[in-house]
């Protein structure tokens, strides 16, 4: 029988050089709330680091090139770090088990913007990744339950950077808005541990128009999948949105002039009775205010409204049965619709239509009139050339998560040529959808 041993724990110290070729090693460093150790925090997916394989988050720095690290705060090492060239001579204590990334790689859509720059709780703002809504993100590491690390999917070549977590996120954007209006900044306030990055320091645009660094409350990220439809599939509805006057109409009019076997409008619903020249299912289905009702009340409406005491909307099923005949619906909707028809039924692809500078509306709307119920042949005024573009810009800070793409309509006859390329890639190329649209069906 063995003899009882007792136990000590040894430590082996292992000398790590690593080459930096540019200035990027890509890893955080902190300080040990306790004992004062200097240890590597986070090492950063795509990073010199992570490539080397050699420095695990857990291992405690020694020395940097000789210089013993004992004592010292970890801008004092990212400072010996700073003076160092060619190849860097680590000597660390390796970490007992260093952590796996056990999680599979997924893709998110942003619904929401960050700016690491205004956001006080990142535990290292240099190794920050800033987004903006519909940005794609390739999520490459969640062992933090905080923080993640991720890459745009524009920027694939880059490391990582550090993003807050789906929990964090809502968490804050939760706390800001209950801390509104009277403590703005109160909550932003954490006691999260410092980490400085080892690396560069890359520059990042400082967002203003942003309430806050976590942005709006909602779901802050969207699980999303590549989709290519199917050619026995039906077609992705094509939703055009922008702010009235832009040309929405005009484009969509061009459009199924191009060619009408392909593309259709979807007929709406009115409770006005049908006029003498009308036809029942060619300008409007004609249906009872209590038949609009229910199908207001079962969410078959994409949209509607009341004008002149009549509803007039356009329902799901209207759009399928443009679907049903193999044909492309073109409609277009209010961007606060655009929720409604995002499912998985109808697959939308958002197209916002953006009014181009002022200069250039003012030469290419010299001769276009404003076509409203009120006014026959009125010319777009300076007025009202601004007026659009104010309401672009809300509308895409507002929506902009949501837009598939996006036309500038300047020239007439460019745009529409956007648009006819735009909708064959919809229907004929991969696509970033939501995730749950894919699930069942493919
Ligand atoms: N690129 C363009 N160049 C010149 N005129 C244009 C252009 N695009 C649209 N127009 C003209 O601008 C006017 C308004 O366009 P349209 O009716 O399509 O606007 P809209 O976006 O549908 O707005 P609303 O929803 O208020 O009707 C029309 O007279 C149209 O012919």
């Amino acid at each position: 029988m063995k003899g009882k041993l007792s136990e000590a724990l040894i430590y082996s110290l292992r000398i790590i050089p690593l080459i930096r070729d540019i200035d990027q090693l890509g890893a955080t460093i902190k300080r040990h709330e306790m004992t004062g150790d200097i240890l590597v925090a986070r090492v950063i997916h795509g990073g010199l680091v992570e490539r080397s394989g050699l420095l695990y988050a857990g291992d405690k720095l020694v020395e940097v090139n000789g210089i013993s690290v004992e004592g010292l705060d970890p801008e004092q090492v990212i400072h010996i770090l700073a003076m160092s060239r060619g190849t860097i001579m680590f000597k660390v204590v390796p970490v007992l088990d260093p952590p796996v990334n056990s999680h599979k790689m997924v893709y998110v859509r942003a619904m929401t913007e960050y700016w690491p720059q205004e956001d006080p709780a990142i535990p290292c703002m240099d190794a920050g990744l800033p987004f903006q809504k519909g940005d794609i993100l390739q999520i490459v590491d969640q062992n933090d339950a905080l923080w993640w690390q991720a890459r745009k999917i524009s920027d694939l070549g880059t490391c990582a950077g550090l993003i807050p977590s789906n929990h964090l996120l809502k968490r804050k954007q939760r706390e800001f808005w209950w801390s509104q209006p009277y403590q703005p900044h109160n909550h932003l306030k954490s006691a999260i541990y410092k980490e400085e990055f080892v690396g560069c320091g890359q520059k990042f645009y400082i967002g203003t128009g942003a309430s806050n660094c976590y942005g709006a409350v909602g779901a802050p990220y969207e699980e999303v999948v590549r989709y290519q439809r199917h050619p026995a599939n039906k077609h992705r509805l094509i939703v055009l949105v922008g702010p009235s006057g832009v040309g929405v109409n005009e484009l969509r009019r061009q459009l199924i002039e191009l060619n009408p076997n392909r593309f259709q409008s979807a007929v709406p619903h009115t409770t006005r009775s049908k006029k003498s020249y009308e036809m029942d299912g060619r300008e409007y289905h004609y249906v009872s205010k209590e038949t609009f009702e229910s199908l207001m009340y079962s969410h078959r409406m994409l949209e509607y409204g009341e004008y002149k005491g009549h509803l007039y909307g356009t329902s799901v099923d209207a759009v399928q049965a443009v679907l049903d005949e193999g044909k492309i619906c073109v409609m277009d909707l209010e961007p606060q619709g655009i929720q409604v028809a995002r499912t998985q039924e109808l697959k939308p692809y958002v197209i916002f239509i953006k009014p181009s500078s002022m200069s250039c509306m003012k030469r290419s709307r010299k001769n276009a009139k404003i076509i409203t119920d009120y006014f026959v042949d009125m010319k777009f005024k300076e007025e009202d050339l601004q007026e659009m573009e104010d309401l672009a810009q809300k509308m895409e800070s507002q929506f902009g998560q949501f837009f598939d793409h996006v036309i500038v309509n300047d020239n007439l006859q460019d745009a529409c040529a956007q648009l006819l390329s735009a909708v064959q890639k919809a229907q004929e190329e991969p696509q970033w959808v939501p995730a749950t649209w894919v699930s069942s069906d493919n």
